[in-house]
C-alpha cells in the first residue's frame, strides 16, 4: 500500500470528470476511493479505466445483505483487483466471515461501523440505544472477531478502536480541514487529527473535488499530515 494515506472520494457523476480530477491530484493521493454513486453509473468499465492510473482502488461498495448475497457479489468484484471493499457490520458475523471468506487475497475487507454522518439522535430513531462511540467500538469488536481486516469509523472513535485492535487496519472519512465545509458529515476532524489518532487511510472527497482549486487543496491537505 502507498505509503501516503489519503484516498480521494471520486463522488462524480461523469467518468471523464472523475478520471481528469484524479490525473490532476495522482501525485497527493495514495489511492483512489470508488463508491456507490460512481459504481452504480459506471460499474466495470469506470473501474477497469480508473486501474490505468496505477493508484490502489478502493471500492466502497458498503455491502449488506444476507450472508450468501454478499459473498457472491464479492466474488464477482475479484476481477477488478479492488485492495479495499468495504461491507456493513450491522450485516451480521456470519455476512461478514462469508465476505472475507470470498475476498481475493490481497484484498482487505473492512466494515462499517456507525456512518459519519449519523449523531446521537439517529442512531436513537433507528432503536440503537448505544451513543456512536459505544456503537462503533462494539462493531469493531464483532468485525475483529470476524476476521475481518479493519473498520471503518470516524476520526472521534478510531483512537480508542486502535487501543483494542492494535494491528487493526482503519478508515477514516468524515475528514475537513480546519475551514472546510461539514456538508451531511456530523462526527468530522481534520485529516491530521485523524492521522495522528490511528487512521490507516483517510478518505477525502469533497474538501478537494469542491474546491475552487483541487490541486492545491490536495497539496495543502498533504502538507498537514
Ligand atoms: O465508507 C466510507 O467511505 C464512508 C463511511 C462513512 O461512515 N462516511 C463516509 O462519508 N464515507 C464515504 O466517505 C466519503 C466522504 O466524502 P466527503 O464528505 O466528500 O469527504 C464519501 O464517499 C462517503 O461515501
Amino acid at each position: 500500500m502507498n505509503r501516503n494515506p489519503v484516498y480521494l472520494a471520486l463522488d462524480l457523476p461523469r467518468l471523464d470528470a472523475a478520471e481528469a480530477l484524479a490525473r490532476k491530484v495522482s501525485g497527493h493521493i495514495g489511492g483512489i476511493k470508488l463508491g456507490l454513486e460512481f459504481f452504480c453509473a459506471h460499474g466495470h468499465h469506470g473501474v477497469h479505466e480508473l486501474h490505468k492510473l496505477g493508484l490502489p482502488i478502493f471500492l466502497d461498495l458498503k455491502l449488506h445483505d444476507i450472508p450468501n448475497t454478499v459473498a457472491a457479489a464479492m466474488q464477482a468484484i475479484h476481477v477488478l483487483e479492488p485492495a479495499i471493499v468495504t461491507i456493513h457490520a450491522a450485516g451480521g458475523r456470519a455476512m461478514m466471515e462469508d465476505a472475507k471468506a470470498a475476498a481475493g487475497e490481497n484484498c482487505k475487507v473492512v466494515a462499517v461501523t456507525v456512518l459519519t454522518s449519523l449523531d446521537d439522535d439517529d442512531l436513537t430513531a433507528i432503536g440503537v440505544s448505544a451513543d456512536p462511540h459505544a456503537q462503533a467500538l462494539r462493531l469493531a469488536e464483532l468485525a475483529h472477531s470476524a476476521g475481518l481486516d479493519g473498520i471503518v469509523c470516524s476520526g472521534h472513535e478510531v483512537g480508542a478502536v486502535h487501543k483494542q485492535w492494535k494491528d487493526g487496519f482503519f478508515v477514516v472519512p468524515g475528514l475537513r480541514p480546519a475551514e472546510g465545509k461539514t456538508g451531511d458529515q456530523k462526527r468530522i476532524v481534520t485529516p491530521r487529527q485523524a492521522r495522528d489518532n490511528g487512521a490507516s487511510v483517510l478518505v477525502i472527497g469533497r474538501p478537494i473535488s469542491r474546491a475552487e482549486d483541487p490541486l492545491a487543496a490536495a497539496r495543502s491537505i498533504e502538507a498537514t499530515l
